[in-house]
């Protein structure tokens, strides 16, 4: 059984009142927040939230105005062999454009001092093998982000950090990193990813943190934040006598909401809940289905008024 499956793992990255002030601008405001191994962690917010600035101080890229921010309990800068500890892909790869990929990775190896096979090792990893000794101007930009994380995984991380890395992937490119990121969760590592493709964190994270003009919004696992939202829970209901199961519900204070095709949309009571209110009614029914709250709506309830346009 992988670790994945065996639950989460300890704390691998810790954010504590992290801040970065650009002049007029508070970028990432007194941010605490942690990341646990062997999970997908999706961070999401809004355009402008501060996730890149987060990730890049993390890194050790950008210096924080206040706060500290720890991969296994030390700082990046502290780290004595950063790349065998954690892989970052902050933006697609960029490498000389008439240098292979191959190429590429190995040049990284010499530099960071692993051993030079590793780097047709991690072009398997990522599916670039047939790619490995064509010149990186010819890559797609799909094929630029396998090779960003390809050179990520270079140094056999336990900890990922990758900034929207579904970006310019088409959707078979999409479900090949889902696939590879829970992977390697499961293998124990920790991956922290950012994203604004919030029905594509719904499938690939097991928790999420939420930030909104630099600040927390909420965070969590993916069922708990979803379940947290006051009124998520949704149910689809039809019956021959609508009127009498709307009023047996409104009494019970859900909220109900007459569809176009005849079914009651009910807010506040789960289909459990539902289906024994028109029992107890005596009230027949034709459709009973419980719709789970998506994380767009809750994305949009939680920062809503908070976001601003950055
Ligand atoms: N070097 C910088 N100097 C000044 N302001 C900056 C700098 N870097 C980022 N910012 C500003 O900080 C805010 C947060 O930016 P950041 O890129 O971290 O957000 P983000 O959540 O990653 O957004 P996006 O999804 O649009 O990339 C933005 O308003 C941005 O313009």
């Amino acid at each position: 059984m992988s670790v994945g499956q065996q639950g989460p793992g300890p704390e691998a990255i810790v954010v504590q009142n992290l801040t970065k002030q650009y002049k007029q601008l508070r970028a990432v405001d007194d941010l605490s927040f942690s990341v646990r191994s062997g999970r997908v962690t999706g961070f999401l917010g809004p355009n402008g939230a501060g996730k890149t600035t987060t990730l890049r101080m993390l890194v050790g890229l950008v210096r924080p105005t206040a706060g500290t921010a720890t991969i296994n309990g030390h700082r990046y800068a502290e780290l004595a062999e950063p790349l065998r500890h954690v892989g970052a892909v902050l933006e697609a790869s960029s490498a000389h454009k008439s240098r292979t990929g191959l190429n590429h990775l190995r040049v990284i190896c010499a530099a960071a001092g692993l051993p030079r096979e590793r780097a047709e090792q991690v072009l398997e990893l990522v599916g670039l093998t047939p790619a490995a000794k064509r010149k990186f101007k010819g890559y797609s930009l799909g094929m630029k982000q396998r090779l960003g994380i390809a050179a990520a995984m270079l140094g056999d991380p336990r900890v990922l950090i990758l900034d929207e890395p579904a970006n310019g992937l088409d959707p078979e490119g999409i479900r090949w990193m889902r696939d590879l990121l829970k992977a390697l969760a499961a293998e124990g590592r920790t991956v922290l990813v950012s994203s604004h493709l919030l029905g594509e964190m719904q499938q690939l994270a097991d928790d999420v943190v939420i930030i909104a003009a630099g600040r927390l919004v909420r965070q969590g696992p993916v069922e708990e934040v979803l379940g947290s939202m006051a009124g998520a829970a949704q149910t689809r209901v039809r019956s021959p006598q609508a009127a009498e199961l709307a009023a047996a519900l409104q009494a019970q204070g859900a909220t109900v909401t007459p569809q176009q095709d005849g079914a009651l949309l009910v807010t506040g009571l789960d289909a459990a809940a539902v289906g024994h209110a028109a029992f107890v009614a005596k009230v027949e029914l034709h459709e009973l289905a419980g719709e789970r709250a998506d994380l767009e709506r809750v994305f949009l309830e939680l920062t809503a008024g908070k976001a601003g346009i950055r």
